[in-house]
């Protein structure tokens, strides 16, 4: 790589010549789109065949009222343009993971973005350690920036609605598996789920880095409210290449995550996305990562398992799985993350 693009936006930001979203990878499916599901008159079989297909899609008709959006979007610009040294005080850092952060890495390269995190409930309990057979936890409290009066009770009430939206879901996402509605709540009794407010600032090389890299989500549903800006991309299933996704006003973008894919033995997958930046337009997001109490041993679900097919993975703890996840990405270890496919029969 030379000199001048690393001057532009620094080496750590650069990825690797076959990941960077140059023109091979460039929109040639013009009227192709991930698949709409409406939360209360999309059947089960629609909700199946996006599962199975996509792996995403755009969720419309959740009930959450535009306003309440609008809110939790315009808080997050308001904290987004503080002074970075006003963002910094309420850093997430090696202990506690909530806050803000601006040097997160995917498969140990920069991210061009700067994130706040938050639990929905005030606190997040995860494992002190990665010992399997601790089974102390550490408790962690969200940061708040002091002199936004606003910011907290906006990021509050969008978690508390997007986590009712969850639940719902759940039972649509239980249904079209052919369980019964309520099958997988139990595992979100006391779930560990967390906000994140993405901000992606305009980027002068955006042909050499990338907002998130590659990746794919590892708890059990992401729901995401973005701006109209656009930039996330999907992994398509049939032929491999990437699709961008057009934003739509108050839709969600939702997508399975590794969980589900382990709980219903790969009849769902769990797919590939990163997100594009530009040079002219900051772009927001704010995923909310719904996830199972962090005691749950995930493994393919007995009802989806049989003789003619077995399990596909070994049992493994969702707590321990994401704090070994966690400390991945704060840190370059230099290895790969922990996913899924280690857990592989
Ligand atoms: O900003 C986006 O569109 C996607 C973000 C994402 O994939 C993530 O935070 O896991
Ligand atoms: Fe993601």
């Amino acid at each position: 790589m030379g000199v001048e693009a690393e001057a532009k936006i620094g080496a750590g930001f650069i990825q690797s010549e076959e990941h960077r979203p140059t023109p091979k990878w460039k929109r040639v499916d013009e009227d192709v789109e991930i698949p709409t599901i409406d939360l209360y008159k999309s059947s089960a079989e629609e909700v199946e065949k996006a599962c199975k297909d996509w792996g995403f899609f755009q969720l419309i008709n959740h009930g959450i009222p535009h306003d309440l959006l609008r809110g939790v979007e315009s808080a997050a610009a308001e904290f987004f343009a503080l002074p970075v040294e006003e963002k910094r005080k309420v850093s997430r850092d090696a202990l506690n993971p909530l806050g803000y952060f601006d040097t997160e890495l995917t498969k140990n390269v920069r991210d061009w973005k700067e994130v706040f995190d938050y639990a929905p409930r005030e606190t997040i309990q995860l494992p002190a350690s990665l010992n399997p057979h601790d089974r102390l936890t550490e408790t962690f409290t969200n940061r708040w920036p002091r002199q936004l009066p606003h910011f907290r009770e906006a990021c509050v009430a969008y978690a508390e609605a997007a986590r009712e939206v969850s639940l719902k879901l759940l039972e649509l996402i239980a249904r079209s598996l052919g369980l019964p509605d309520k099958r997988l709540n139990e595992y979100f009794s006391d779930d560990m789920s967390r906000v994140r407010l993405n901000c992606y600032p305009e980027c002068p090389a955006p042909e050499l880095a990338l907002g998130v890299g590659r990746h794919k989500d590892s708890g059990g549903l992401t729901l995401l409210y973005q701006d109209q800006v656009g930039g996330l991309q999907v992994r398509r299933k049939d032929n491999g290449q990437w699709l961008p996704v057009q934003p739509r006003p108050d839709a969600f973008v939702v997508n399975v995550g590794a969980i589900i894919q382990v709980w219903s033995n790969d009849r769902y997958e769990s797919v590939e996305h990163r997100v594009v930046v530009n040079e002219t337009r900051r772009r927001m997001s704010i995923p909310f990562f719904f996830n199972p109490s962090q005691d749950v041993m995930v493994k393919p679900l007995q009802e989806l398992v049989s003789e003619e097919n077995p399990p596909k993975y070994r049992e493994y703890n969702w707590g321990k799985f994401y704090k070994q996840r966690a400390d991945g990405n704060f840190k370059n270890l230099g290895v790969e993350n922990l996913q899924i496919y280690h857990f592989r029969i």
